[in-house]
């Protein structure tokens, strides 16, 4: 496969260090276009993939990646108008705009599809939603979903429910660092090392995600088997309710929700 990156920042990165530990495309043939910040220089010296030097370049492209903040998109399209392969699919990665927009910039014919990933795919265990526009062909699909399937699991999702599911699996990872470094305050409050409260709160976040996952088992099933009659676990669940911790939860993704 062949691929090219337009925007190497913090998302833009996470998929090419993802793009190139999963293999699915050789430095050879990954192409990065940073903008004036010199995060794809730098990050072209430590991992070997290509600059682009002339958008020509990309006509022999699968896929062609947009990774920056939505305002700087139109002059990208612009420039990528008339340099695209027949078959080169535009992958957007940013929360705007929608397919529509980019559809009727680079022209009725052009292959368009969006994506919102999130920063674990630079560990292959992404959550990417991706909706595709109407030209998409099952060969397109295949192609994307073969490109973002290797950063982890990657789902097809109408595009009116991508901001959604962008929210949940894009901007969660934030909230869950929050909750693991308050984890880790707590353990240091109580006694534990940084270390020591790291190792645990991050296996046990892992161990907690994994048994939800294998025994589809619902979460509140899971957490009544935590909780032993007058024990430990059931006092510090009413702590969290006494403060607002699911409605905190709620008005976050609320608040976050892509549109
Ligand atoms: N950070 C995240 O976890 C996620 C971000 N996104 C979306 O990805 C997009 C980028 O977000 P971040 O990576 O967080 O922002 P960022 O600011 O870290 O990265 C944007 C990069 O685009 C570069 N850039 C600017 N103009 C350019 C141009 N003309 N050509 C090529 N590169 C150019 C900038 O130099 C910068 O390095 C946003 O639309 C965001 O909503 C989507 C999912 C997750
Ligand atoms: O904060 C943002 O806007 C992006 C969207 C998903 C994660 N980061």
């Amino acid at each position: 496969m062949k691929i090219a990156c337009f925007g190497a920042g913090q998302i833009g990165s996470a998929f090419i260090r993802g793009v190139l530990k999963s293999q699915i495309v050789r430095p050879e043939n990954l192409l990065v276009k940073g903008g004036k910040s010199g995060t794809a220089e730098a990050l072209q010296a430590e991992l070997g993939f290509r600059l682009v030097r002339n958008v020509a370049d990309l006509t022999d492209c699968d896929v062609v990646c947009i990774a920056t903040i939505p305002s700087v998109i139109p002059s990208i399209l612009k420039e990528l108008k008339g340099n695209l392969g027949q078959n080169t699919i535009v992958l957007s990665l940013a929360t705007s705009p929608s397919i529509a927009v980019l559809q009727s910039a680079l022209g009725s014919h052009s292959l368009v599809a969006r994506a919102i990933p999130n920063t674990p795919i630079q560990v292959l265990a992404g959550m990417t939603g991706v909706s595709y526009g109407k030209n998409c062909q099952t060969t397109h699909k295949e192609t994307v979903q073969a490109l973002l399937g290797s950063l982890g699991q990657a789902l097809e999702v109408p595009e009116e429910k991508l901001g959604i599911f962008g929210t949940v699996a894009g901007c969660g990872p934030a909230f869950v660092d929050v909750f693991i470094e308050a984890l880790a305050d707590a353990s240091v409050l109580n006694g534990l090392s940084r270390k020591e409260a790291y190792k645990i709160v991050l296996q046990m976040i892992q161990g907690a995600a994994t048994l939800a996952q294998e025994s589809q088992t619902h979460p509140a099933v899971l957490k009544d088997q935590v909780c032993s009659p007058g024990g430990s676990t059931i006092r510090g669940v009413a702590a969290l309710e006494e403060n607002g911790f699911r409605n905190a939860v709620i008005q976050a993704i609320t608040k976050a929700n892509i549109h």
